[in-house]
C-alpha cells in the first residue's frame, strides 16, 4: 500500500491563521511558510507599512494574506480585532502569538513603567489574543495556538522583565491546553534561543557587543535562523502534532543546557561574553568574581 504523507503543499488549505508580529523577523518568516502551505494568513502588528509589505510579498508568491493593525496590549482593540477578522474572513483555525520584545537592562535599573510594558507586551497581549480567539471562534470548532516564549529558564542577566513574562506565558500555555482541550483546541509554545533576526539587530550596548560571540556558547556552535523557528511553529500547528498540546519546544541548539555551566564559560571563554555578563550583574557581585 502506498504511504500517504500528511506533509503536502495544501496542508493548511482553507485555514485562517493569525500571525501577530507578522510584519518582521520570525513572524514574517512564519507567515510566508504558512501561506506557502495553503493558509490564508492574517498579519497583525502596530505598524501598517510593515504588514502591508509582507502581505504584498505573500501575494506576489501566489499566497493569500490580509493584515490588520492592533496593539495586542489593549483589551478593547483585541476584542474588536478578532471579531472583525471573523466577520471578514470566517472562523479562525490557528493563532501564532509571536508579537513581543524587550530592552536589555539590569533588574536594578528597570522602573515600573518599563517592567509593565514588557509584561504587557509578552504576557498580557498573548493572553488577550488567545482568550479572544478561543471565545469568539475556536471554542466552537477547535484549532491550534502557538505561543512565543524565549529560552531564559535559567534566568538571564539583562532580561529579568522578559524572562518573568515568558515564564508566565509558559504556564499559561499549559493551563490553556488543559482548559481548552475538550473543545479540540491545542495550545503549545516555542522557546527560541539565540536567533539571527531583525529584532536582534535593534539591540545596543553590551547585548549588541556580545552577539558576534554567541555561537561559542551554543553546543551546536551557531545561532539559529528565523526559518528554523518557523519550521517548529508550522509543525505545532499542523496535523503532524495532532496529539501534542501543553508542550514547549526549545529551539536553541542545546544552549539552555549550558545554564549551570556559565561559571565555566566565564573561566574559559571570550572576553566579550564576560563583559556582557558583568554589564548586567549588580556591583556587589562583581566584587566577588
Ligand atoms: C540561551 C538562550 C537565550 C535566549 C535569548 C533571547 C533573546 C531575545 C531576543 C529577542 O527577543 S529579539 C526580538 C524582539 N524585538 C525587540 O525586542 C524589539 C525591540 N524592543 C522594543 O521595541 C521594546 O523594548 C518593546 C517593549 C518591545 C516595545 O516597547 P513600546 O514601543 O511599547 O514601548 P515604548 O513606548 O518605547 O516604552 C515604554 C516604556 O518601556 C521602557 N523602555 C522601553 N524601551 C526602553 C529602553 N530601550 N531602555 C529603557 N527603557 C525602555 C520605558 O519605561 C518606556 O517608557 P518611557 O521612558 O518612554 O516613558
Ligand atoms: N530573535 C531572537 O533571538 C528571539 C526572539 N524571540 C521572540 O520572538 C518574537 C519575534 O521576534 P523577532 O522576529 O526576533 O523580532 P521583531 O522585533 O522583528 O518582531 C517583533 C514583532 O512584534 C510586533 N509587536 C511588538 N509589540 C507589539 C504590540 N504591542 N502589538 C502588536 N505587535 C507588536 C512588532 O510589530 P510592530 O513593530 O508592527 O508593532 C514586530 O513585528 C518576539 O516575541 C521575540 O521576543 C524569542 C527568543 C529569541
Amino acid at each position: 500500500m502506498a504511504y500517504d504523507s500528511i506533509f503536502k503543499a495544501d496542508l493548511f488549505a482553507g485555514q485562517n491563521i493569525i500571525v501577530t508580529g507578522g510584519g518582521s523577523g520570525i513572524g514574517r518568516c512564519t507567515a510566508h511558510e504558512l501561506a506557502a502551505l495553503g493558509a490564508h494568513v492574517l498579519l497583525v502588528g502596530r505598524k501598517a507599512d510593515k504588514l502591508k509589505t509582507v502581505a504584498a510579498e505573500i501575494a506576489d508568491d501566489g499566497g493569500k494574506a490580509d493584515w490588520a493593525v492592533c496593539d495586542i496590549r489593549e483589551e478593547e482593540a483585541v476584542v474588536h480585532l478578532v471579531s472583525e477578522l471573523i466577520r471578514k474572513h470566517g472562523p479562525l483555525h490557528g493563532l501564532v502569538n509571536n508579537a513581543g520584545g524587550q530592552y536589555p537592562s539590569p533588574l536594578a535599573s528597570i522602573n515600573q513603567k518599563g517592567f509593565e510594558t514588557v509584561l504587557r507586551t509578552n504576557l498580557v497581549g498573548g493572553f488577550l489574543m488567545a482568550r479572544e480567539v478561543f471565545n469568539q471562534s475556536m471554542s466552537k470548532h477547535g484549532g491550534a495556538i502557538v505561543n512565543m516564549l524565549a529560552d531564559m529558564w535559567g534566568g538571564m542577566p539583562g532580561m529579568g522583565h522578559s524572562g518573568a513574562a515568558r515564564s508566565g506565558m509558559d504556564n499559561l500555555t499549559k493551563t490553556a491546553a488543559y482548559e481548552w482541550g475538550h473543545a479540540g483546541v491545542r495550545v503549545n509554545a516555542v522557546a527560541p534561543g539565540w536567533i539571527a533576526s531583525s529584532g536582534m539587530d535593534t539591540y545596543e550596548g553590551a547585548f549588541k557587543a556580545v552577539i558576534p560571540t554567541l555561537r561559542e556558547h551554543v553546543p551546536l556552535k551557531r545561532i539559529g535562523t528565523e526559518s528554523e523557528v518557523s519550521a517548529a511553529i508550522v509543525f505545532l500547528l499542523s496535523p503532524a502534532a495532532a496529539f501534542v498540546s501543553g508542550s514547549t519546544l526549545r529551539i536553541d541548539g542545546a544552549a539552555s543546557l549550558g545554564g549551570r555551566a556559565w561559571p565555566i564559560h566565564k573561566a574559559t571563554n571570550s572576553e566579550s561574553y564576560n563583559g556582557f555578563h558583568r554589564a548586567y550583574i549588580p556591583d556587589v557581585l562583581k566584587d566577588k568574581e
